[in-house]
C-alpha cells in the first residue's frame, strides 16, 4: 500500500500550500492524517478494503506539520484530519469521505484519476 512518506515534505515548509499542491497533482489519493487519530485510520482503512492506492501524510511525523496544517486549512477551510484529495480535488474529512463512498460517488473519481493519467 501507498504509505510511504515523502522526503520532500519534511523540510522547512516556505510554501506549504505549494507543496501539498504538488502532492495531490502527483497522487490519486492523498490523506493528510496524523499516526494518533483513529478517523485518519478508519479513512485509511476505507480505501484498503477498495483496493486502491494512497499516499498518506503523517503530519504528526513531520517537523513543519503545523505549518502544513495552517496551508490546509487556508485551501479547505478547516486544520482537522483526516483532510483527504482525490484525483486533485479536496473531498472532505473522514465523515464526508464515507458519505461519498456509501452514495457510490467515491470509486467513480478515483477511476476518473485513473484514466487521466493513462
Ligand atoms: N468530522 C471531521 C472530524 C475531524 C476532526 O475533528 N479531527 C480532529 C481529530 S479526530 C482534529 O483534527 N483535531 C485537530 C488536530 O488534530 O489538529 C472528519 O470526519 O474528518
Ligand atoms: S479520532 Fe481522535 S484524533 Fe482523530
Amino acid at each position: 500500500m501507498g504509505s510511504s512518506m515523502s522526503s520532500s515534505l519534511d523540510k522547512p515548509a516556505a510554501t506549504p500550500v505549494s507543496q501539498i499542491q504538488e502532492t495531490i497533482s502527483d497522487n490519486c489519493v492523498v490523506i493528510f492524517s496524523k499516526t494518533s487519530c483513529s478517523y485518519c485510520t478508519m479513512a485509511k482503512k476505507l480505501f484498503q478494503d477498495m483496493n486502491v492506492n494512497y499516499k498518506v501524510v503523517e503530519l504528526d511525523m513531520l517537523e513543519y506539520g503545523n505549518q502544513f496544517q495552517d496551508a490546509l486549512y487556508k485551501m479547505t477551510g478547516e486544520r482537522t484530519v483526516p483532510r483527504i484529495f482525490v484525483n486533485g480535488t479536496f473531498i472532505g474529512g473522514a465523515t464526508d469521505t464515507h458519505k461519498l463512498h456509501q452514495e457510490g460517488k467515491l470509486l467513480p473519481l478515483v477511476h476518473q484519476c485513473y484514466l487521466r493519467k493513462k
